[in-house]
């Protein structure tokens, strides 16, 4: 579909230096002339397709990930339609370069790779200037904020300003796959502080060079946050992303209901994770509720999947109480029973009675996870732990020796910090296994067979549920639009379907999926009241009208 012209008041050097606006040598003679751009380019007038052939020779001369991934970062900053035209074109080979694992990298040498300004950062210094702050922001129709505080990015913990990399490769997926326009989107860092003493101590660091604030002037300054954010964008999206454990959960259910908001890490993740087992148990023929789970990782994300697996078993029948006692939380000290000492709120509902556990076979305090492999035969084993390794080779055995082929997602990120890596996995299981992981592994051969690795990761979830709540306008996120979109990748699986391909769709067909994500998430929610009503026909409209695509528009000279 032709777009229509855009009119902008920008000309010469600040027209090539806005990223939404650049198109470099593909402005043409005629633009060239009407914005004053004669003589700031070389000559030959460029079509994008030519511009994206460059840029991937280009791409293809740097040798490392991360170099990569500041190249790609460096073109999204001074050509967005260019950056997103060629990551449509080179999807997955890309995505595992702007988003896990590179993405890790680039959060840990945040400082040290930094080159030029994208998104907010809003330091704890700043409280009372936020209404400037936001008025700063060089995109003013905002519709995703992607904000983190940086205290828990991926496995590797407190990365202070890093943070940053994180809301901004997010937001690259909401726009690659999601539709997104990238002039909605915008990544944010609340800055309060690090208490990573590397940082603290490394002269290039570009943070508050602070510990954290404490808990009551954190909260206070999230909260100006917020009602800054309702002032200026009240209708946006706020993905809370890689907050740690303690204010995780809080500021969800703090906000949830009073802003259009939700947590990645704990709904996302437990939307895609209970979507990729569905497809699981479908493909092996056997009903989720029959199942019991063992989570390895206490935190955000498992015991978030924990609570939608809980409500997806009783969807399908059995009482919460059963379902309850499914569900098997090891965390650092092991299993979570009702005597184990310190637990948060949201872990205490997930513990299992010490009467369940007297007759089995342990000798540490609590049984450790092989005890829970030996002992309650789990058909589903899921780690987000962030600890490398944890998934060795006599817990896989002890597994396997309990249940045919097993269900095992060892989800946490980057690929450094995987639990057990697919090869492992699928070695000590003797290929008798479904598996997905959180970061993109190669496929894996083993006896004569390849096994294609599933990527579970809430990149499958986020990209829809923000496409459709921004084409209706929803003004919360419930947990029923969630589990719609959950329910809608499931649906989606090739294997589960046919019996063959992988347990998730391609990533290269994550757009379309997305669009589908969005109509399901957008209609359940129009059920809720929590969007005015239309019709299918015009909800199909709205998320295709607001599907942006990495293509030049022409523009119109508007006077200053
Ligand atoms: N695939 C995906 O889409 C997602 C993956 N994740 C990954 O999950 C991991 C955890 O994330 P969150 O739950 O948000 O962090 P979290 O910090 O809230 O939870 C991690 C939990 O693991 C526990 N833990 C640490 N060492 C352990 C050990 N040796 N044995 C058992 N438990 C141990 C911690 O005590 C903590 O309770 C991260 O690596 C993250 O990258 C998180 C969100 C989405
Ligand atoms: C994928 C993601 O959100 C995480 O690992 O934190
Ligand atoms: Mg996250």
């Amino acid at each position: 579909m032709k777009k229509s012209p855009l009119y902008t008041a920008y000309s010469g050097s600040a027209l090539l230096e806005t990223p939404l606006l650049n198109k470099g040598s593909a402005f043409t003679v005629d633009e060239r002339i009407a914005f004053n751009l004669a003589g700031l380019l070389p000559p030959r007038y460029e079509t994008i397709e030519e511009q994206v052939s460059r840029a991937y020779m280009q791409y293809k001369s740097f040798d490392t990930a991360i170099n990569k991934h500041i190249y790609l970062r460096a073109i999204q900053d001074n050509n967005e339609t260019l950056f997103y035209r060629l990551l449509q074109q080179h999807l997955d080979e890309m995505i595992p370069i702007i988003y896990t694992p590179t993405v890790g990298d680039a959060c840990e040498q945040f400082s040290d790779i930094y080159r030029s300004a994208r998104g907010l950062f809003i330091s704890y210094n700043d409280r009372h200037q936020l209404d400037d702050i936001l008025r700063n922001a060089t995109k003013r129709k905002v519709k995703v904020i992607v904000v983190t505080d940086g205290e828990r990015v991926l496995g590797l913990g407190d990365q202070g300003i890093g943070g940053m990399g994180i809301s901004i490769g997010k937001l690259s997926l909401y726009t690659a796959c999601g539709g997104i326009s990238p002039a909605y989107a915008l990544p944010m860092m609340l800055d309060v502080g690090t208490n990573n003493e590397k940082l603290l101590n490394d002269p290039m660091y570009m943070g508050l060079r602070q510990k954290r604030v404490g808990q009551a002037e954190y909260d206070e300054f999230v909260a100006l946050f917020i009602q800054a954010v309702k002032r200026r964008w009240p209708e946006a999206i706020i993905q809370f992303e890689d907050f740690a454990q303690p204010n995780a959960m809080p500021l969800l259910q703090r906000y949830r209901e009073q802003v259009c908001c939700f947590n990645d890490d704990i709904q996302g993740t437990a939307a895609v994770t209970v979507g990729t087992l569905l497809a699981a148990c479908r493909s092996k023929n056997v009903q989720l509720s029959a199942q019991h789970v063992v989570f390895v990782g206490a935190g955000s994300a498992g015991c978030g999947i924990a609570e939608q697996v809980i409500s997806q078993m009783v969807a399908e029948g059995i009482s919460e109480s059963q379902a309850r006692s499914q569900i098997f939380m090891i965390d650092r000290f092991g299993l979570l029973t009702d005597a184990t000492p310190g637990l948060r709120d949201f872990q205490q509902a997930l513990t299992q009675p010490q009467k369940t556990i007297e007759s089995w076979s342990y000798s540490g305090e609590f049984p450790s996870l092989l005890d829970v492999m030996n002992c309650a035969k789990p058909g589903i084993l899921i780690g987000v732990s962030g600890q490398a390794g944890l998934f060795t080779e006599p817990v896989i055995r002890a597994m396997k020796a309990g249940v045919s082929t097993p269900i095992i997602f060892p989800l946490s990120n980057p690929s450094r910090q995987v639990e057990a890596t697919p090869e492992q996995v699928i070695t000590w299981t003797e290929g008798d296994v479904i598996i997905a992981t959180g970061s993109p592994f190669a496929p894996v051969s083993y006896n004569g067979q390849q096994y294609v690795i599933a990527q579970c990761n809430n990149s499958y979830i986020f990209p829809g549920v923000g496409l459709g709540v921004i084409a209706i306008k929803a003004r919360l996120i419930s947990d029923e639009m969630l589990r719609e979109a959950s329910k809608t990748l499931a649906a989606a699986s090739p294997k589960a379907n046919n019996g063959s391909g992988g347990l998730l769709p391609a990533f290269t067909e994550l757009a379309a999926l997305s669009k589908k994500i969005a109509f399901n998430v957008a209609k359940v929610a129009i059920k809720q009241g929590l969007a005015l009503e239309v019709d299918d026909v015009i909800l199909q409209q709205k998320i295709d009208e607001n599907f942006w695509l990495p293509q030049y528009r022409q523009y119109k000279r508007i006077s200053a």
